[in-house]
């Protein structure tokens, strides 16, 4: 069985309260976008056994971490606590990148939970779920439905956000991610928390031209500062056309929305990982 784990983009990212925990409150809008990764399942086949009942083989762009610590391989162990579940063989073809905000790899956590549910009927309900992607890691409960969501608490405090669907559909999206790698603990760890004057899902319904003065990514400060280059690329893809620019999470990813795809952005923005897609 075969499904396509999507990336999301951050429209708005606000970061309220250091947490007891070690985390931090935020307010975000998610919005998936239509670049994937493919991962399949199939029962292990017992000619090829393999040390760990979640074989996994990795395609594609390369995944800085073992094949246990994939989230992939989690989201299976996770759930093999609780359920029975068959040895199987998995495999990941990685097309979105890593360190870029994008959430590629809690999107690979996630859809994995959702394939092991539909595959082995586990009948586990939404809800379940996306309690079980949210101990895989605070972007993973998204995924789940992988519906436009305003998230609160960690980031796995989920509501319906219809706003910019209506507002974005039809549009397209260029995400832009240069060669540079931005830590998610180091970013947060650079922030001073505060609560934004205006919530980014009140401004996420307004129309987009007004998101250019109101919508803000708080980590675009501090990862600026340190990378230069990321805020040169959001300027070019704002005198490309976009209606809208920003970081996607806490980077290195960026991303335009703009009334249809520009002319020539693999050449502007060469060297660079370059996707566009219609929303
Ligand atoms: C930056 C975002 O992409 C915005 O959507 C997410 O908040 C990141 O979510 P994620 O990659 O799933 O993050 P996790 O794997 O849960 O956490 C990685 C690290 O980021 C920090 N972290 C993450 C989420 C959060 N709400 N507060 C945090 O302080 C913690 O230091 C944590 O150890
Ligand atoms: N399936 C996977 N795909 C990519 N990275 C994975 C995966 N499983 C575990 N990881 C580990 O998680 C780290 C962060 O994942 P990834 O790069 O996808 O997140 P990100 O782009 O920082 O997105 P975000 O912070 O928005 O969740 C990677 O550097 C890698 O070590």
């Amino acid at each position: 069985m075969l499904t396509f784990p999507c990336a999301k983009i951050n429209l708005g990212l606000n970061i309220v309260a250091e947490r007891p925990d070690g985390y931090h409150d935020i307010q975000t809008v998610f919005y998936p976008i239509p670049l994937t990764d493919a991962l399949e399942i199939k029962h292990m086949d017992p000619a090829f056994p393999s040390d760990h009942p979640c074989d996994l083989k990795v395609t594609g762009n390369a995944v800085d971490c073992d094949e246990r610590s994939n989230l992939v391989v989690k989201a299976y162990d996770l759930l093999a606590a609780d359920f029975e579940l068959p040895p199987i063989h998995a495999h990941l073809f990685k097309c979105i990148p890593s360190q870029a905000g994008l959430g590629g790899g809690s999107s690979d956590g996630a859809f994995m939970i959702r394939l092991l549910d539909e595959r082995f009927r586990l009948n586990i309900g939404i809800a379940e779920m996306e309690r079980y992607a949210a101990k895989l890691g605070s972007d993973c409960a998204f995924f789940i439905t992988a519906e436009p969501s305003y998230a609160t608490g960690r980031g796995e405090i989920l509501e319906p956000a219809d706003g910019p669907k209506g507002n974005l559909h039809g549009y397209s999206i260029v995400v832009v991610k240069p060669d540079v790698a931005v830590s998610t603990r180091e970013a947060y760890a650079q922030i001073v928390c505060h609560m934004p004057r205006k919530s980014c899902r009140e401004i996420v319904r307004q129309p987009i031209s007004t998101w250019r003065d109101e919508l803000t990514n708080d980590f675009e400060g501090p990862v600026f500062k340190a990378h230069p280059e990321l805020a040169c690329i959001k300027q070019s893809l704002y005198d490309m056309g976009a209606l809208y620019a920003q970081m996607s999470g806490s980077g290195s990813a960026l991303f335009g929305i703009f009334r249809e795809i520009p002319q020539g952005v693999e050449e502007q923005f060469k060297g660079c990982f370059v996707a566009s897609a219609v929303l």
